[in-house]
């Protein structure tokens, strides 16, 4: 029998396209290990796989399950020793960029182009000592209640995330999704206290994803926002459930919700062209979205963030912002900061 870390190890020497993933929260870790080199299209979201998307919505890929093989693996919490990172710090250059960039959103957004856009950056790291299954099993032992993945392909890249934001879960017409935003460092989450600013900034995102949904659904059940933490951070998040018309299908349900505010702004299509036009490098996959779609009836998606993609000896980390009329450029910079340990904190030292 393979084991979990001898099969990715097999399969990345081979140059073959693989995922394993932990849901949030589960036990158990699940695998697709493909016997093609191919790059498969998600054409109409009927097929079946673990997809993997971009944020701008122009690649949409999948791992079929029909062309690999499917594994499980057991997941053990154990209690592993995981050395403080040396933390490199971003240069003054890119702090002064990222808060010129986020000035400008605000600019925008006092001038009515928009009312929020998300703003996000990139961060490369040296990593001459990098190790997959080192730090993929930090990341599993450290972010438990997270969606935690791995995935390779040749003509994508290496990509690793710990995210705590759902896109989708949705088994026949019934769905669940979330509203993911505010944020701040963790501290107590039974007595935090969040900003009037951040709670405008979620209920924006909440108030979106209802109507959206509204005019494709028999009936919406929204809870009320309440906090959690992922890692060293928490969010305000609110669940939005319902199920939607006979009519209506999965392709259209996810065109409706990605991307959403959280990750994009509000009106979208606007946000959408300021981030693409004036962020200084390209997202490709980070924001856009990933997971099961179609398995064993039903599909599980999650936003692509707290993601890290590996190259050769580096890796590059990604991290953004909502931006409001009230955004203050370097609080927004310290944000991406915080946001950036969430994958710093597993790249420390790594002993073979
Ligand atoms: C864009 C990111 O996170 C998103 C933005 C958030 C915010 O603006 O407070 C919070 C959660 C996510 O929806 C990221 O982590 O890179």
């Amino acid at each position: 029998m393979h084991t979990l870390y001898s099969k990715i190890n097999e399969h990345q020497q081979l140059r073959m396209p693989f995922v394993v993933y932990r849901k949030p929260n589960a036990s158990q870790l699940k695998g697709l290990f493909q016997s093609d080199a191919t790059l498969y299209e998600v054409n109409d979201c009927t097929e079946e796989g673990f997809v993997f998307a971009s944020f701008d919505g122009n690649k949409n890929y999948i791992i079929p399950k029909a062309a690999s093989e499917s594994l499980s693996f057991s997941f053990d919490k154990k209690d592993i020793a995981i050395p403080l990172p040396e933390i490199s710090h971003p240069t003054k250059k890119e702090q002064r960029q990222y808060e010129q960039l986020v000035a400008s959103g605000v600019a925008s957004i006092q001038n009515g182009v928009f009312q929020k856009v998300v703003l996000s950056r990139d961060e490369v790291l040296k990593t001459p000592d990098f190790d997959i299954n080192i730090v993929f099993e930090r990341l599993l032992q450290t972010y438990p209640t997270a969606f935690v993945y791995c995935f390779f392909h040749l003509e994508i890249g290496l990509w690793l995330g710990a995210t705590p934001e759902q896109l989708l879960k949705a088994s026949g017409s019934t769905f669940q999704t979330i509203a993911l935003a505010g944020t701040q460092k963790a501290s107590d989450i039974e007595t935090v206290i969040w900003p009037t600013k951040e709670k405008e900034e979620q209920q924006l995102v909440t108030d979106y994803i209802v109507s959206q949904l509204q005019p494709y659904t028999d009936e919406l059940q929204i809870s009320e926002p309440y906090t959690i933490q992922a890692g060293a951070i928490c969010h305000i998040r609110t669940d939005i459930k319902g199920s939607w018309k006979k009519e209506n299908t999965l392709q259209q349900i996810i065109h409706l919700l990605h991307p959403t505010p959280a990750v994009c702004g509000f009106p979208t299509a606007v946000a959408k062209d300021f981030i693409l036009q004036n962020e200084s490098y390209n997202r490709s996959f980070y924001t856009g979205f990933l997971g099961e779609l179609n398995i064993d009836s039903s599909s599980d998606l999650f936003v692509n963030l707290r993601c890290m993609q590996v190259e050769d000896q580096e890796v590059h980390l990604y991290m953004g912002c909502g931006i409001t009329k009230d955004s203050m450029p370097e609080s927004e910079w310290q944000e991406t900061v915080n946001k950036s340990m969430t994958m710093k904190r597993v790249l420390g030292k790594m002993e073979k």
